[in-house]
C-alpha cells in the first residue's frame, strides 16, 4: 500500500468545512460543515430546496465551492482536497437523477455496455476502449449484485426508472467504490419495486460499501443507516443518531410543518399531523 492509499484509508469519507456554493445569485449551500466517517451509513434529509442536490453536485465536481478567505479547503473526500472525476469513482460512486437523465436519449446503448463504459468514465463504449475479460466478469457481477443481470442486452433508454437505476448503480459498482452516494434513489419507484430496491441497497451496505442516501422521504432510510443529517435552507440544521433525529420535533422543524413519526421495526414513516 503506498502512502497516499494509507492516508485515504485513515481519512473520513467526507469533510465539509464551511462549504458555500452560489447558484443563481444566492447561496444554495451556506457555510455547510459536516464530517462523515468512513463506514458510517448516513441519510441526508431535507425539504425541497434545502441544498441536497447541490451537495451531490458539489461532490460530483459539477459545482464548485466558493474559495475561503483563509484558503482552507472547504471539501475533502477521503482526505483529498483535489481529485479527478475518474479517481473519485474508485472512492465514491455517485448515482443521481441527473446521471440517469444523461443516459435517457441514447437508444442504441445497451445496459451492459453502459456498465462496461463505466470503466473508461465514458457514457458509451468507443473503438479505443479495450474491454478485457476481467472487466466483462466484473460488470456481470455488478449487474447480478443489483438484480439486473437479465437487463444486460436491453437498451438502457428503454428500461423502466427502477431498472435503469439498478443498471447505473451497477455501473458505479464496477470500480468497487468504498462509498456510494445515492440522490433520491427511490424517486419514481412503485411500492413493491422500492422495497426490493431498498433490500439490494441493504445488501450493499452489509457487504461493506458505505451508503450516503440523499432523500426527502424518511421511509427510505434503511435499518443499516445509523446517522442522519438534516439540511434546511442550504445549512446544517441538525445531525446525530437516527433514533434521536427522526423525532417529530426535529422533522417538524426541518419541514416547517407539524409531522408525526411512526416506527415499524427498524423502519420509520412520517405523516403530516
Ligand atoms: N440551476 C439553478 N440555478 C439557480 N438556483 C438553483 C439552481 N438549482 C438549484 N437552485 C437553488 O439552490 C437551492 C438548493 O437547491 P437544491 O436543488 O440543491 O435543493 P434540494 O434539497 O435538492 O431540493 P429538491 O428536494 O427539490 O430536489 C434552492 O434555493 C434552489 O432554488
Amino acid at each position: 500500500m503506498d502512502s497516499s492509499t494509507a492516508a485515504t484509508d485513515a481519512a473520513p469519507l467526507l469533510e465539509l468545512d464551511e462549504a458555500s456554493v452560489m447558484r443563481g445569485g444566492r447561496l444554495a449551500l451556506d457555510r455547510l460543515s459536516l464530517r462523515i466517517a468512513a463506514g458510517e451509513h448516513t441519510a441526508i434529509l431535507g425539504p425541497n430546496g434545502s441544498g441536497k442536490s447541490t451537495l451531490v453536485r458539489l461532490l460530483a465536481r459539477e459545482l464548485y465551492p466558493l474559495a475561503r478567505d483563509d484558503r482552507r479547503a472547504p471539501v475533502r473526500v477521503f482526505g483529498r482536497e483535489r481529485w479527478h472525476v475518474a479517481e473519485l469513482r474508485g472512492l465514491l460512486g455517485i448515482v443521481s437523477p441527473a446521471l440517469q437523465q444523461d443516459f435517457a436519449d441514447d437508444p442504441a446503448l445497451s445496459a451492459g455496455d453502459a456498465v462496461l463504459a463505466g470503466f473508461f468514465a465514458a457514457r458509451a463504449l468507443g473503438l479505443d476502449h479495450r474491454v478485457t475479460p476481467a472487466m466483462r466478469a466484473r460488470a456481470g457481477e455488478a449487474l447480478a449484485h443489483m438484480g439486473a443481470a437479465h437487463l444486460r442486452d436491453r437498451p438502457l433508454a428503454a428500461l423502466s426508472t427502477g431498472e435503469a437505476r439498478r443498471v447505473l448503480i451497477a455501473r458505479a459498482l464496477v470500480h468497487r467504490p468504498r462509498a456510494l452516494l445515492l440522490d433520491e434513489p427511490c424517486a419514481g419507484l412503485d411500492l413493491a419495486t422500492r422495497r426490493h430496491f431498498l433490500e439490494s441497497l441493504r445488501a450493499l451496505a452489509r457487504g461493506g460499501t458505505t451508503l450516503l442516501l440523499v432523500t426527502h422521504h424518511i421511509e427510505e432510510i434503511l435499518p443499516e443507516i445509523g446517522r442522519v443529517v438534516l439540511l434546511r435552507d442550504g445549512r446544517l440544521l441538525r445531525e446525530g443518531g437516527k433514533a434521536e433525529l427522526l423525532a417529530a420535533a426535529h422533522l417538524s422543524e426541518a419541514f416547517g410543518l407539524p409531522v408525526s413519526v411512526q416506527r415499524r421495526g427498524d423502519w420509520y414513516a412520517a405523516a403530516l399531523d
